[in-house]
């Protein structure tokens, strides 16, 4: 399923109207009719619906949708709207007049709504969709809160009022809804901010805009399982560790070798081929304790962090690797600044995760100038290293902030880590909305390095490695939820039901390969 913004959405529109032959009025019926469907399979023609209406093409639904439901021989359909009809836009006002020619009961005046509420079993909310601009006062804001506190069902046409249509901004105040129905695609503010609780069940539908249209609009596509199940990489009956990929994972320290331990260990749960730890001498032994089937270099190592001489073992011993992992508990010093220095400047494809992301504030012209690929796994404070912006600005337009990086450095693959996740190249956006707050721990961001980098040891391909990485990581937060065990990161790799997860990700059956004792 695509998700775009408002300026995309109404691209689209105008391009069905312009080469398709559909008018205007004739798309407003058909988003109109979507509503009226999912009215028709949960009332009677006999329900008293209160519909309530804007002045722009989101009333316009409104109208259309009264007229439909009265033609339809709905007997209790009622009206509210603030504007008057010069008010309207052209297609608004054709189906408003339609609803005056049907007798509708049309009211306007503030005062009178908390008594149609009153008398109403469902409410319709068309005051505002993706034309929804400034922050709401006045009148507006108190048609806004009288609907929420009459506690009617409400269903929001395309979005629930109040809620800006990229951002998912509360712009002052919004419904409510409890069913939110809206057309073709995601709109990007019902899935971020406080869109998505305010949507309710969210429900999207066809207005016939055809996918190829949509495709080649700029959008990015909501992460499910059946799309990951195309992301992941393919396993050969005839194959050996080699075909699956030799990593190099760059990190650790005395105090944090939690981090590259469950990096590595997520790493051979998703199917790499084969591993080896570059630590600091310090933590070699009990790496080697913890991890039986990595290879381990150990390097210079001053209170437990890498030292200076580590450079020159890494130049040493970097050798022939398809993917070199850096930064899981590093430490923040020279020595691992000059490491990731190193490493960006190699041909080898690369992770740069935690401790390295902080780095690379500095490095910013070496990522720029690098054209092997890099896969960068920022949450919003460590996106801010990596762009000018703020961690609120970051979090108050994630997808503007995305888009940004990605255009400036189109060698990278971005994955944005937060609520909802954004995985994207200059090229392709994924979005991942599974998941669930047991993600919300230190180390989580260490295991989902650890599954991105095994699956792309084995398929080579970056953002495919990156989407259905933190697609996987999501779901068996869910799967561990469902069945109410205390969620550890150690059980978020490990502890997935074997035949569950087989059904579930019918081509990666290397992760997870530890049957449990499900
Ligand atoms: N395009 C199509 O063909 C199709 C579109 N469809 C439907 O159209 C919807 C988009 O329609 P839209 O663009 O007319 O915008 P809409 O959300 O109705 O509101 C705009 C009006 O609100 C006003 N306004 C804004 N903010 C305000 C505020 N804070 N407080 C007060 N006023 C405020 C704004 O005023 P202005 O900014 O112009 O001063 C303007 O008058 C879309 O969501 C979908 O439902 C479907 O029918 C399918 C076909
Ligand atoms: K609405």
């Amino acid at each position: 399923m695509y998700i775009v913004d408002s300026k995309t959405m109404h691209r689209l529109d105008e391009q069905l109207i312009k080469q398709q032959r559909v008018s205007s009025l004739d798309l407003m019926k058909r988003a109109a009719s979507g509503v009226k469907d999912y009215i028709d399979e949960h009332h009677t023609k006999l329900v008293r619906i209160l519909i309530v209406c804007g002045v722009g093409n989101n009333g316009g639904d409104g109208f259309a949708l009264a007229s439909l439901l009265k033609e339809d021989g709905y007997v209790n359909v009622t009206l509210f709207t603030l504007a008057n009809e010069n008010q309207l836009t052209s297609d608004a006002r054709f189906y408003a007049l339609r609803c005056a020619q049907l007798n509708i009961p049309c009211f306007h005046q503030l005062h009178e709504l908390e008594g149609l509420l009153k008398n109403s079993e469902q409410c319709v909310d068309a005051l505002f969709g993706t034309g929804l601009s400034r922050g709401i006062h006045g009148d507006y804001a108190q048609v806004i809160h009288q609907i929420n506190a009459s506690k009617l069902p409400c269903i929001s046409i395309d979005m629930p009022s109040g809620i800006h249509s990229d951002t998912g901004a509360c712009m002052g105040c919004a419904i409510h809804a409890d069913v939110t129905i809206s057309f073709a695609c995601y709109k990007q503010g019902q899935l971020l901010g406080e869109g998505r609780r305010y949507c309710g069940h969210l429900k999207i539908v066809d207005i016939g805009i055809p996918h190829e249209m949509i495709a080649k609009e700029e959008h990015a596509i909501l992460l499910t399982e059946d799309k990951t199940r195309q992301l992941l990489p393919k396993r050969f009956e005839q194959s050996h560790k080699g075909s699956y990929g030799k990593v190099l994972a760059i990190g650790g320290s005395r105090s944090m070798h939690g981090a590259i331990t469950l990096c590595a260990k997520a790493m051979l749960r998703s199917g790499v081929g084969t591993l080896t730890l570059f630590v600091p001498k310090s933590i070699g032994m009990l790496l080697a304790m913890k991890l039986e089937e990595c290879m381990l270099i150990e390097a210079d190592d001053e209170n437990g962090m890498f030292a200076q001489g580590a450079l020159s073992l890494l130049k040493e011993k970097i050798g022939d690797y398809d993917l070199i992992v850096i930064g899981n508990g590093m430490g923040r010093t020279k020595a691992s600044e000059a490491l990731v220095a190193y490493v960006l400047q190699q041909d080898t494809p690369c992770i740069l995760d935690a401790d390295a992301l902080w780095s690379c504030a500095k490095y910013r012209e070496l990522i720029k100038r690098r054209q092997a690929p890099l896969i960068v796994t920022p949450h919003p404070k460590e996106f801010s290293y990596l762009t000018s912006k703020s961690t609120a600005e970051i979090k108050a337009d994630p997808f503007k902030a995305v888009r940004e990086f990605t255009s400036c450095y189109p060698n990278v693959t971005l994955v944005y880590k937060d609520y909802v996740s954004i995985i994207a190249t200059d090229k392709k956006c994924y979005v991942n909305c599974i998941g669930n707050n047991a993600l919300a721990k230190g180390g989580s961001g260490d295991v989902l390095c650890g599954i991105i980098s095994g699956l792309y040891a084995q398929s080579k391909q970056a953002i495919e490695a990156a989407g259905a990485g933190v697609y996987v990581h999501a779901k068996c937060a869910d799967e561990l939820l469902q069945v109410k065990m205390q969620t550890v990161f150690y059980q978020v790799i490990s502890s997935l039901p074997y035949p569950r997860y087989i059904k579930l990700y019918a081509n990666a059956y290397t992760l997870y390969m530890f049957p449990t004792n499900h």
